[in-house]
């Protein structure tokens, strides 16, 4: 992709594609925030924190929950935002015909072989979910259930090690610094 003007232009497309996909859910805190402040933010990690700037990146990551959440299909991102961002995007998407248990076992397994750019919307993806869970616990969760999130999450992210220091060094203070040892 070749230059500022054309990134800008792909970007704004891309966060109002996902703002429209995802306007009618919410986040499950108490104040029902609009979901799309999750994608949003997952990206600007990714460009604040993990000094990323690859578009195909930043892209999936403002992408990475509309095929899992709404009735946006591969197929049409990678109609309007090419095929790499689709390739991202898919590694990123869980499918939802799967068992809850069937689907986070396979983020475990999945992780280690995934492609640098979904390694990095992945571990973005759990940092922006660990500090709201940190910041309020999401309505209907209890205790046991924030607690397996955060050992869930630290296998995942185990497995996404080497991929981005400065993402994987707060994760290990998120986390706690055990869960990221052999
Ligand atoms: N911490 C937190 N999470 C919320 C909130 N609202 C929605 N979520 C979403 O809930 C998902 C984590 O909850 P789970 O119990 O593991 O999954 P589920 O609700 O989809 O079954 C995350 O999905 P995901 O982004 O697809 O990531 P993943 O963790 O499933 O990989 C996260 O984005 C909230 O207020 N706080
Ligand atoms: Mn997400």
């Amino acid at each position: 992709m070749a230059n500022v003007e054309e990134v800008m232009k792909i970007i704004i497309k891309c966060v109002d594609f996902a703002a429209v996909k995802h306007k009618d859910q919410r986040r499950k805190d108490a104040e029902k925030t609009p979901y799309i402040n999750h994608p949003i933010g997952v990206a600007k990690i990714l460009t604040e924190e993990a000094g990323i700037w690859d578009p195909v990146v930043i892209q999936a990551a403002i992408l990475h929950d509309t095929v899992e959440d709404t009735d946006t299909s591969l197929d049409e991102i990678e109609s309007i935002f090419g095929v790499e961002v689709r390739n991202v995007v898919a590694e990123v998407t869980d499918d939802k015909s799967l068992s809850k248990m069937q689907r986070k076992e396979l983020q475990v397994m999945n992780a280690q072989s995934s492609s640098k750019e979904a390694k990095l919307v992945k571990l973005a993806d759990k940092l922006y979910n660990l500090r709201d869970l940190k910041r309020c616990t999401p309505e209907g969760w209890d205790e046991v259930r924030v607690r397996e999130y955060f050992e869930w999450s630290g296998r995942v992210v185990r497995k996404l090690r080497g991929t981005n220091a400065a993402m994987e060094d707060k994760l290990c203070e998120i986390l706690g610094f055990t869960i990221l040892l052999e």
